[in-house]
């Protein structure tokens, strides 16, 4: 079975952990939440610190007028065998402070450090471990006073900031309520009664303190309050006395101040018969062991959330991927990786799977072919253009049989106009390719954290493309000019095997010098041109894409990254960090979520060293 002793000190290590990672309540569901605490709350002058000091016995609290605690101060008091008595800060782990004096002003300077000297507040805590023979082990939260007034210097929101600091460590359902209220004010008007039955109305987190017994008026008594009848909380109240201004100005040592308060109650004709139930020492044994059997209550739950936040945080690690590893070869095998999986990405969208790649077949489906049928080949073949053409062709000396020259001058000429549709295919695609590249980075989810190797990755691609289209313009060109370099031969000769069309009855005879004559057999060289040129197109409309295919897409499916893989293994550990820059509002999530996984575990760990049952 856990002591005593091992499960407040494990909390009080969870909570020290909390406070170095930044987790100190107020930012939602958080572990500090979860642990128990015991705060203290009353309204200015109450007596509040002098309660803590008594439960400490010491004096270590900065006093003066108008709001001393302007942080929450995390008390954490640890019993001490040896008779060694000492502070510690958190904020100063290497300093000892054997002089409370000092710790005193050791507050006042850590408060001014995060609020200045602006007297504002602030709920980021201070934390204090106190040892010493004459604590028990407890932790308390010492919070700002409640005020009403806003006193000079201060902002007028001042009363309602201290208020909802205050509530918002008080209302979370794992905070013990020290309600403090000073015994000569009608508990009626009590800020500590009112805020705590607002945020535990059933009582069975808060403790009613009753602080200045001593000073009520002569002939009235507290016993109404104390014996739980004027307003019943489920834990029994405890009155206090604690020292008096005056002691307090004679230096009326702490120890001597509790005996004093011991006595007070053993000798009160109104009191004597609930003495072993006042005073500050048992107020804090009564907390204590409070705080145990909370602690122990709690502390399957709080395991359970625990692990519950530690999937949580790894799961969202492993979605914002892990760190960079430092090492060169580890990089480069990274960032091998990222491309691949970009790679991936981008060939889905080619081979189906992913949208894009259909809009290639849309090129060859649609635009070549319309491209195609939108040549001026009517204006090129015209009667007049084809007359113009062979009469050039033949030079001084008309052609006898066949316009042969005419004819390959024709040809030539239209065939000249495919170059156009061509290149526009290879262009087509290429821009395709780009946007698949572009989408392909942006869809890559293991790049996302990596802008600059997006960067990298993206303007390797487009290098690529750029190389590929090249070679395809050259590829296509070469078609064209190949249909140019040798005609298709038979198609001519099948076309001088048919039959000639008769010529027409009242006709005059067929001669070279015969106008009529002239214009059948330019219209027959155009239609033969023309009939040549739409078989040429046909194949064209066939070779250019596979042309196309063979160059770019293929190209791309199969070495888009080849060259930048090549860079990649010859760069320098330096430039390969580069790569895998990360975005720096990621970097810190990732740090963030780190360090909180850091305090689960460490917690979880603490827990566990506790090995109780
Ligand atoms: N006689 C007597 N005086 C007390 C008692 N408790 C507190 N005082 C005096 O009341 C004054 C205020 O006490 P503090 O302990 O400073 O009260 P506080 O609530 O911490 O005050 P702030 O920090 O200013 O909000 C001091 O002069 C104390 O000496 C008590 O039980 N009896």
């Amino acid at each position: 079975m856990a002591t005593m002793e091992s499960l407040i000190g494990l909390v009080n290590k969870i909570q020290r952990a909390c406070t170095v990672l930044g987790d100190h309540g107020g930012q939602g569901m958080s572990l500090w939440e979860a642990l128990p605490s015991v705060s203290v709350v009353g309204g200015q002058s109450s007596g509040k610190s002098s309660v803590l000091e008594s439960i400490v016995g010491r004096d270590f609290l900065p006093r003066g007028s108008g709001i001393v605690t302007r942080r929450p101060l995390v008390l954490q008091l640890h019993k001490t065998q040896s008779g060694a008595e000492y502070a510690e800060f958190l904020h100063a782990p290497k300093r000892r402070f054997t002089d409370f004096a000092a710790v005193r002003k050791e507050i006042s300077d850590e408060t001014d450090r995060i609020t200045g000297k602006t007297k504002q507040i602030s709920n980021i805590p201070i934390h204090l471990s106190i040892y010493s023979p004459n604590v028990v082990n407890l932790t308390l939260i010492d919070l700002p006073g409640l005020t009403k007034v806003a006193v000079e210097g201060q902002s007028d929101s001042i009363v309602e900031d201290i208020e909802n600091m205050v509530r918002s460590y008080v209302e979370k359902p794992n905070c013990i309520i020290l309600a403090i209220t000073p015994a000569n004010q009608d508990i009626a008007t009590s800020d500590a009664i009112k805020l705590a039955r607002e945020v535990d109305p059933s009582g069975e987190r808060t403790f009613g303190v009753l602080t200045k017994l001593d000073l009520m008026d002569k002939g009235t008594n507290a016993t109404e309050v104390l014996e739980g009848r004027a307003y019943r909380l489920q834990h029994p109240w405890v009155g206090i006395v604690n020292r008096s201004q005056a002691d307090i100005n004679k230096n009326v040592d702490m120890i001597v101040a509790r005996r004093k308060e011991r006595e007070y109650f053993e000798t009160s004709p109104d009191y004597g018969h609930l003495a072993s139930k006042m005073g500050s020492e048992y107020l804090a044994k009564l907390l204590s062991q409070h705080l145990e059997l909370v602690i122990r209550q709690r502390i399957p739950s709080i395991i359970s959330m625990i692990n519950k936040t530690i999937d949580e945080l790894n799961a969202e690690l492993d979605r914002i991927g892990r760190p960079v590893a430092a090492d060169g070869g580890a990089q480069l095998y990274m960032i091998l990786e990222l491309c691949r999986a970009f790679d991936r990405v981008f060939k889905e969208h080619l081979d189906g799977g992913r949208p894009g790649g259909d809009r290639i077949y849309g090129v060859f489906d649609h635009q070549l072919p319309a491209a195609l049928k939108k040549l001026p080949f009517d204006r090129h073949l015209s009667l007049k253009n084809v007359q113009k053409v062979v009469t050039e062709a033949d030079g001084y000396q008309p052609h006898l049989i066949a316009p042969e020259q005419g004819y390959r001058r024709l040809i030539d000429g239209s065939i000249t106009y495919f170059k156009g549709p061509a290149e526009a295919s290879v262009d087509a695609v290429h821009f395709v390719l780009k946007e698949l590249v572009r989408k392909s980075i942006a869809e890559t989810e293991e790049l996302k954290r990596f802008p600059s190797l997006q960067n990298d990755i993206a303007t390797a691609a487009n290098e690529a493309l750029e190389r590929f289209r090249e070679e395809s313009r050259k590829t296509v060109a070469r078609l064209v000019e190949m249909e140019s370099s040798y005609l298709t031969v038979d198609f001519f000769r099948k076309l001088h095997a048919a039959p000639e069309k008769k010529p027409e009855k009242n006709g005059n005879p067929p001669g070279p010098n015969n106008d009529h004559f002239h214009d059948t057999s330019l219209a027959r060289i155009g239609s033969n041109v023309s009939a040549y040129i739409a078989m040429v197109s046909d194949t064209l409309k066939n070779t250019i894409p596979k042309a196309v295919v063979y160059c770019q897409v293929r190209e791309a499916k199969r070495s888009l990254l080849t060259h930048f893989y090549a860079q990649v293994g010859r760069k320098e550990k330096e430039r390969l960090s580069a790569m895998l820059d990360e975005d720096p509002q990621l970097m810190e999530k990732r740090t963030q979520i780190a360090k909180r996984l850091e305090l689960y575990k460490a917690a979880r760990d603490e827990i566990d060293a506790v090995a109780w049952k």
